[in-house]
């Protein structure tokens, strides 16, 4: 059996983590952790994710859920995380992050702590949005120049990063296929007597409401014909279940940093 625990329990991606485990042959749940000031400390985490009685409780004590863990799974913010990083690379535990929103600074320290323990980091742990990926490197390849790109995402209104985690990864590889530095050609906002866009830029639009649970359309618009290449999450239960996959997968891994196209087979 391989240990997990689960970090941000109590959240959107901490039950379906949580049942994703349970219903996972050869995963043990070992830990299930939440922020010091949040009202589920102390609770059963499988009544919480409503799942059914798991006889884990809720707690907030990193350390002590740590000593008895292998492979800690991490969806809160990029802070907290990083965070559970260094525990895991002092103690020597695998980590799955799935929070978004690191700046370059994060994502540096992330990589360097991962020379220590095994880590995966990854926006998106859907397949289908790991299959996009793949597709719009081959897309924005065979498009080339002749193509503006526009990319449109739609998430709940309760998501704090924008754009998505998702929606910059994708932005970044549509440049990188296309010879631009994504953080140079990235345009998050249109408004006024701004001119027209320039050939090398990926406007970058965000909408937010409701219940959404997250949509990514690419666009690539040309002179009479336009692609679109969208993924629409339904539930967030793939998220959870690449996620546990992930978990499983870095098990018996060595350390080093990696996503979800390692995962996969897609690299
Ligand atoms: N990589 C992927 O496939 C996906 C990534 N995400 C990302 O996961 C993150 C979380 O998303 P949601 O679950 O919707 O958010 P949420 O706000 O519902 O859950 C976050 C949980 O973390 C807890 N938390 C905050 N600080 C903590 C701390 N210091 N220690 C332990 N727990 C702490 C909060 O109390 C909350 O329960 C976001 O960054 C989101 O973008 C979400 C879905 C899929
Ligand atoms: O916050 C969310 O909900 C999601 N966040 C991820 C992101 O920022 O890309 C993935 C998914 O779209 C849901």
């Amino acid at each position: 059996m391989i240990k997990v625990a689960v970090n941000g329990a109590a959240g959107r991606m901490g039950g379906r983590l949580i049942t994703a485990i349970k219903e996972t042959g050869g995963l043990q749940l070992t830990g299930a952790l939440e922020h010091t000031e949040n009202p589920m400390l102390g609770q059963d985490a499988g009544l919480s994710a409503g799942c059914g009685p798991l006889g884990v409780t809720i707690c907030s004590d990193l350390d002590k859920v740590l000593k008895d863990t292998e492979v800690l799974i991490d969806f809160t913010f990029p802070e907290v995380s990083l965070r559970n990083l260094e525990a895991c690379a002092r103690l020597g535990k695998s980590l799955v992050i799935g929070s978004t929103g690191f700046t370059p600074e994060q994502r540096a320290r992330v990589e360097d702590l991962a020379r220590h323990v095994p880590v995966v980091l990854a926006p998106n742990m859907s397949v289908g949005v790991n299959a996009c990926f793949k597709i719009l490197k081959e897309a924005a390849r065979i498009l080339g120049e002749g193509f503006d790109v526009e990319i449109v995402e739609l998430h709940h209104n309760k998501k704090k990063d924008s754009p998505s985690g998702t929606a910059v990864r994708m932005g970044e590889i549509v440049a990188e296929a296309l010879g631009r530095d994504y953080n140079e050609c990235a345009v998050y906002h249109r408004e006024g007597m701004c001119g027209a866009r320039t050939q090398e830029e990926i406007g970058m639009q965000t909408v937010r409401g409701g219940d959404i649970v997250g949509e990514h359309t690419v666009y690539f618009i040309g002179m009479g014909e336009r692609i679109e290449i969208t993924h629409r999450a339904m539930s967030r239960d793939m998220f959870a279940r690449g996620a546990v996959r992930a978990a499983a997968w870095l098990a018996d891994k060595t350390p080093g940093l990696y996503d979800m196209q390692d995962i996969l087979g897609l690299k």
